[in-house]
């Protein structure tokens, strides 16, 4: 690759895979091209080589920083489900904040994983949802500390409430939450996105199979009962509470704002599906 910077010279031969579902039902061969157009000009390479900012209009897609993110998530998870294992079997109360690392680093690798595999387009390093707003990184911080201080300075008070049946409860409420929100970004496909859409885009359908025949918001269920299945985990008190009130709070804004949206574009279709499903989201 020639360094005199120009455009031409700066680009990439790459061939990520694009899936081409046909199960997604809208794929045709223009959206195909128009795909891998956007993609290979997503690529950000830097140097000299580097094209200037506004050819990533809708976020980075740093190769390298994507690369770093999943080592990092993938050694946070092994180290903290290690030594989870190693400190239960010890019988030390401090297995909580490795779980609790753990289980984060699954779902932020799991946001982008799915992205990559099933919306290929829009796979940026935002996909990792790691930047996911100031409030979203203090939630999960208080929860850390709070564990790690019930844990350390409260052991008798901890055991009193926290009983194996909870933790168990907890453990499932995570697996089945982390489950259909993934489930439910991969069925989505292409019409999934982390951004709520005010304009509808080419190529975006109504999803009303798999889990959206049964569930209206499968991904903003998944994640409410993923994010209170962690702090029953934890036996976090304080941040349960604040977990329960500060998610129900968000899902009820977004839930109403999005199907704003989603009436606009798909009109009576939507209105139809949105009488025949429910939120499983109590009191939304
Ligand atoms: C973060 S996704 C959440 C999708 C859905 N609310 C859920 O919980 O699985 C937000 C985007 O999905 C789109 N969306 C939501 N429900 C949809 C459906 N049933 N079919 C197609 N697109 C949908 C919205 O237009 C929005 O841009």
């Amino acid at each position: 690759m020639a360094s005199n910077g120009s455009l031409k010279s700066s680009r990439v031969d790459i061939s990520l895979p694009i899936n081409r579902p046909t199960e997604k039902g809208n794929w045709t061969p223009e959206l195909d091209a128009k795909l891998r157009a956007q993609e290979a000009s997503n690529i950000q390479i830097k140097g000299p080589n580097a094209l200037a900012p506004e050819f990533f209009p809708h976020g980075k897609r740093s190769l390298s920083g994507i690369a770093v993110r999943a080592f990092c998530m993938g050694w946070t998870a092994s180290i903290g489900f290690v030594l989870t294992a190693l400190l239960v079997y010890h019988g030390s109360r401090l297995w909580r904040p490795c779980m609790f690392l753990g289980t984060l680093s699954v779902f932020h690798f799991l946001e982008f994983y799915t992205t990559a595999a099933y919306n290929t387009p829009i796979a940026y390093v935002a996909s990792f949802l790691l930047t996911n707003g100031s409030q979203y990184r203090q939630a999960h911080t208080l929860a850390l500390i709070e564990t790690c201080i019930t844990s350390y300075f409260f052991p008798g008070w901890l055991a009193r409430v926290h009983s194996p049946l909870i933790i168990s409860l907890g453990i499932v409420m995570i697996a089945v939450g982390q489950g259909v929100r993934s489930t439910a970004m991969a069925q989505a496909g292409t019409n999934f996105n982390h951004t709520v859409q005010s304009r509808k885009n080419d190529g975006h359908e109504l999803v009303t199979n798999g889990l959206y025949a049964y569930f209206r918001h499968p991904s903003y269920f998944g994640f409410f009962w993923w994010g209170i299945g962690t702090q029953l985990m934890l036996g976090n008190t304080v941040c349960f509470l604040g977990y329960a009130g500060i998610l129900w709070y968000f899902f009820m804004k977004r839930i109403s704002h999005e199907e704003k949206h989603l009436i606009d574009f798909f009109g009576d279709d939507y209105k139809a599906y949105r009488a025949r499903t429910r939120i499983w989201i109590p009191f939304i």
